[in-house]
């Protein structure tokens, strides 16, 4: 190999390498500006952050637990839920810094309390929903309607208490609004609504048309009885 190859064949690695580092700094460079976007980004939910893990539709069941680290009051569900949805209303349970529940219902015949039940306390008897919450740690473990109401049968719970994967992922998020009430900021709301609508969810500030018809239809009927 002659000096002037040697000399020619290092020009050529020297120029392609200042063609491609110029690259790798844009690409590290957009990859930090990505990360810093995605810390910016709100936290809904724990199960909600970081994308939605979709449900099965085989899943039999499983059991919610308390937070309680000693004697957590226990319920087995007997089937996957329903209308597993975010609640940004003030009176559905959500863990430590998130500013929605994730809720679901179950007919009430497949909920059965099997361990520690006598932690069990109704949080507010003025409620249409009677929220059954651990009196330690105050999860809250089951919500039932006892009162004429068109969900009545119908149990409210939170699938997160479970260790069992499966259960139904979230459909749509409901009262997003209601978020303002307790304190969040109303010029951040077209980012939340954004941030669940990124996720495939979309944003009603009842609950989903679907259900709010539901509501209709059984008021409708009663009033013609
Ligand atoms: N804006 C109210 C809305 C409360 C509300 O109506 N929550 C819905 C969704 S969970 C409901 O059906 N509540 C019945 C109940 O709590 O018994 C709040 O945030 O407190
Ligand atoms: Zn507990
Ligand atoms: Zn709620």
């Amino acid at each position: 190999m002659t000096i002037r190859t040697t000399i020619s064949k290092h020009k050529s690695t020297a120029i392609l390498l200042a063609s491609i580092i110029p690259a790798v700094i844009a690409l590290a460079r957009f990859q930090q500006q990505r990360k810093v976007q995605n810390t910016m980004a709100i936290s809904i939910h724990p199960s909600l952050d970081g994308g939605i893990t979709k449900g099965s539709a085989s899943f039999a069941g499983g059991k919610l637990r308390c937070h309680c680290r000693s004697n957590p009051v226990e319920v087995t569900l007997g089937g996957n839920v329903l209308h597993n949805h975010a609640c940004g209303c003030s009176k559905c349970w959500k863990p430590d810094g998130a500013v929605f529940a994730i809720i679901a219902v179950i007919p009430k015949d497949q909920v059965e309390v099997t361990a520690n039940g006598s932690k069990l306390h109704v949080i507010d008897e003025n409620t249409a929903i009677q929220r059954h919450a651990c009196k330690d740690c105050g999860v809250h473990l089951f919500g039932r309607i006892e009162k004429d109401h068109p969900f009545k049968g119908l149990d409210f719970v939170h699938v997160e208490l479970s260790s069992e994967k499966g259960w139904q992922e979230p459909q749509f998020a409901a009262f997003v609004s209601s978020i303002i009430e307790q304190g969040y900021d109303a010029s951040k709301m077209d980012e939340v609504r954004s941030q669940f609508k990124s996720l495939g969810l979309e944003t009603y500030d009842a609950l989903s048309p679907p259900l709010m018809d539901a509501i209709a239809g059984w008021t409708a009927q009663k009033h013609r009885l």
